[in-house]
């Protein structure tokens, strides 16, 4: 097995994954390098969320490998997870507990010290502004909510690779500055970043590298400037996927 010390933060081989007989993914490889800012990008049903899931081994593959700085997902779960922090799409979380006693679940689950755990808990709760919501249950946030308090366990155990899928989706813009600001301030520090997300700006904004990927295959990749080529990332976009603004003329019938 290749070195965790060189290894990528995130490596996928060959992933793939059919649901009944259309492939989602389709050998699929991606490299994440270390230290990154990773933006995915691509249409609705692209594979994105499919091929995260499997990254992370939330799902297995029908083929294909996913390595976390060279730990293999299914072959060695225990190293692999250890290292990273996932926001996985529609989070199934423990739904009556508080946002406190959920990040409190998570941290003993990670087997970390009470005193710790409740240090980081209160400051994860204050910057994404859910501290305040009291005896609020998980089952009564609202869906900004959610993809807050699941970021704040993905990050609770300080891990080095964050795989978030769509982490600023239905966030308010005082916390999606919030996030963004913690997401910097972990790359900065060392961490590695890959995430799903819609909004070209966003991912010009915070990315330093990109994939683009549309039928479950990556169609271009690399450092942010290289996969733009001198363009803006959405008009990058349109060309590689293929998407055009449509004529209205069949929806004549919207307009009164
Ligand atoms: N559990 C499932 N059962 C059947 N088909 C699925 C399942 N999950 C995903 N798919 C199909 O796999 C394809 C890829 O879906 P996926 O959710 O990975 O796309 P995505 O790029 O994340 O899309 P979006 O941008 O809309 O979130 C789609 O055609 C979807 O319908």
């Amino acid at each position: 097995m290749e070195s965790s010390g060189t290894a990528p933060a995130l490596r996928l081989a060959g992933l793939t994954k059919t649901f009944g007989d259309r492939p989602a993914v389709d050998h699929l490889d991606l490299e994440v390098p270390r230290g990154s800012f990773f933006g995915l990008i691509g249409p609705n049903g692209a594979g994105k969320t499919t091929s995260l899931s499997m990254a992370v081994g939330l799902l297995r593959p029908d083929s294909g490998r996913s390595q976390i700085f060279g730990f293999d997902v299914w072959d060695d779960p225990a190293r692999a997870k250890e290292l990273i922090g996932v926001l996985p799409d529609g989070l199934a979380m423990p739904e009556r507990l508080t946002g406190r006693e959920l990040l409190r679940f998570t941290g003993l689950l990670r087997g970390m010290e009470v005193p710790e755990l409740e240090r980081r808990s209160g400051d994860l709760l204050e910057i994404l502004e859910l501290a305040d919501t009291g005896r609020t249950l998980v089952m009564e946030y609202s869906t900004g909510m959610r993809k807050k308090i699941g970021l704040a366990t993905a990050l609770l155990h300080a891990p080095k690779l964050l795989v978030l899928d769509e982490p600023l989706e239905a966030v308010d813009p005082a916390s999606a500055a919030s996030i963004k600001v913690i997401l910097r301030r972990f790359v900065r520090d060392g961490g590695s970043v890959v995430f799903s997300s819609h909004v070209m700006p966003v991912v010009e904004q915070l990315c330093d590298h990109v994939a683009v990927i549309a039928s479950g295959r990556v169609v271009a990749a690399g450092p942010l400037d290289t996969v733009r080529s001198g363009r803006s990332l959405e008009e990058r976009f349109m060309d590689l996927v293929g998407g055009q603004a449509r004529e209205m003329g069949e929806l004549a019938w919207l307009s009164s």
